[in-house]
């Protein structure tokens, strides 16, 4: 696989604005490590707050310059053209992804990297399109509906996904002519600071796309997050943060789209499939190591089925492989840093505290003795009240929970701050529509998992999210929009 020629490559990652890569100022910089080795793979400068406002004046610049004259087919071309070049460099961004957050990299490949290309695709396509509104209002009146860019965009983005998360951000933002000032997480700048060099290949105009490495708090995304020029935040991490980041941006009223956290219920009724419930509940409670906002981390299962439900995933869930995260066999990578391994071991811990008895996992693998690795690991015995069935976890730890009746199990799924996604698990089709319409989530899936259509509205109600993301719901966000009447 050409990763070999990729597996020790790291860049440092210096910021990006109006068009070239700018030196640390006063060598302000910080260590990038890949968490499945524990090494330092290379350095990060942090914007200062000076390059985040040169970065925010940039992109406004930039709405007025040619790019502002682009028409919906220049850009729909340039969209293209970006996702054809991410599908050039799969391979490399792969690569580095996998380096910076110790995922499979072929999972990498699969799941983040072809998913990017297809972010710029489909909304290159997408936007062709889109329609404006019209009335003619009893042939007195014709009203019709104008859309401009919303402006200078800053985008907060998590480390779990870094690249699928930036470009289904970046794409239609660049599709709808607003301009962007993309912070990536500290602990995944890679694969962001190599999107700006593709974009400049793409032939993109200088500040339409910035990027501004660091923190949050006293650095680049708070700095952002109370620009007075920055039109619209677009931010995908922890509840806790996002309301950081709305107290930060009420000042001056800035337009906010929130992808929050969750606490997903993965929900199995007795008469479903259980080989087919098997093989996808396995990938919804570990893919990326857990770490996937959309995982269905509280499972709860029919009485009737529970007992054998448990046997059956607790021996799946034993085949799964851990190991370096570049071997083709490997199933299960590392978390993605020190403080996030610390974090889930914690909840291991609480949940031994509150009773609850694991079946499988519990630590760190005795085989590797470097890396942040922790092995899958499955809860019962806990109640809806414990912490580690009510609190996100973000790591390979999923609890099992019987239930008993339709009611029972709605009422328990939605007794969350949280209203992220849903998995259902029944072949009563009256049931599974009866169900669906009851879960108090913004994503639900019936016999499936992480089942994406880009068209559809994707986001969180609750704490999970503010707004949706997905085909015209994106333009929703990045266009303002004006209604023309016109008198006949
Ligand atoms: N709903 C979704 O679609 C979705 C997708 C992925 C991850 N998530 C959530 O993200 C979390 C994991 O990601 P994370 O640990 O990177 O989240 P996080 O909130 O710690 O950080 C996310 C981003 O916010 C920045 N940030 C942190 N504090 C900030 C502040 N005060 N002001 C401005 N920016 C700040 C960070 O630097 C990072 O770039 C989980 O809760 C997960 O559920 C949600
Ligand atoms: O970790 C969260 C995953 C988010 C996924 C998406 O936003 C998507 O598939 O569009």
């Amino acid at each position: 696989m050409q990763h070999a020629t990729f597996k020790t490559k790291s860049i440092n990652c210096r910021n990006f604005i109006n068009g070239e890569f700018i030196d640390a100022i006063d060598g302000k910089v910080f260590e990038n490590i890949n968490p499945a080795t524990e090494e330092v793979i290379g350095w990060v400068a942090e914007a200062t707050r000076e390059e985040v406002d040169a970065a925010v004046q940039s992109a406004k610049a930039a709405l007025k310059g040619p790019w502002g004259k682009f028409t919906v087919k220049e850009r729909s071309l340039l969209l293209r053209r970006i996702g054809d070049l991410i599908l050039e460099n799969v391979e490399e961004l792969a690569a580095l992804e996998t380096i910076d957050t110790g995922k499979p990299y072929h999972l990498a490949i699969e799941m983040d990297i072809k998913r990017a290309a297809h972010n710029f695709h489909f909304f290159a396509d997408y936007v062709t399109s889109l329609g404006n509104e019209s009335y003619n209002q009893d042939n007195m009146a014709l009203h019709y509906s104008v859309t401009r860019p919303v402006g200078v965009v800053a985008m907060i983005n998590p480390w779990n996904l870094p690249l699928l998360l930036l470009t289904w951000k970046l794409a239609p933002c660049l599709a709808a002519g607003s301009t962007a000032v993309m912070k990536p997480a500290e602990l995944t700048p890679m694969t962001a600071t190599r999107l700006v060099e593709l974009c400049q290949e793409a032939g993109i105009p200088d500040g339409v796309v910035n990027l501004v490495h660091g923190f949050g708090g006293n650095s680049a995304g708070a700095f952002l997050s109370e620009h007075p020029d920055v039109d619209a935040i677009t931010f995908t991490g922890e509840t806790k943060t996002g309301t950081t980041i709305m107290k930060a941006a009420a000042p001056t009223l800035k337009k906010v789209s929130f992808e929050l956290g969750g606490k997903n219920p993965t929900i199995i009724f007795k008469d479903s499939d259980l080989d087919e419930v098997l093989a996808t509940t396995l990938k919804s409670s570990f893919t990326n190591q857990g770490q996937v906002c959309l995982c269905g981390s509280r499972i709860y299962v029919e009485r009737d089925i529970y007992k054998e439900f448990v046997e059956k995933f607790v021996a799946r869930t034993k085949e799964l492989k851990i190991g370096d995260p570049f071997d083709a066999t490997t199933d299960i990578g590392s978390v993605v840093g020190k403080e996030h391994y610390e974090k889930v071991m914690g909840y291991i811990q609480i949940a031994r505290e509150e009773g609850g008895n694991i079946l499988t996992g519990g630590g760190r693998p005795a085989t590797i003795d470097k890396g942040y690795y922790i092995e899958p690991t499955i809860i019962t015995d806990l109640t809806d009240q414990d912490r580690c069935v009510r609190e996100e976890i973000f790591g390979p730890v999923v609890t099992v929970l019987p239930f008993d009746t339709e009611d029972d199990v709605i009422s328990r799924a939605n007794d969350t701050n949280y209203g992220l996604g849903a998995t259902i698990w029944t072949n009563d089709l009256r049931r599974a529509h009866r169900v669906a319409g009851q879960i108090e989530s913004g994503i639900v899936w019936v016999n499936t998992w992480y089942l994406r259509d880009l068209r559809t509205p994707f986001g969180g109600m609750k704490h999970s999210g503010i707004g949706r993301e997905g085909g015209a719901h994106s333009f929703e966000f990045y266009c303002e929009v004006s209604n023309v009447t016109i008198k006949l």
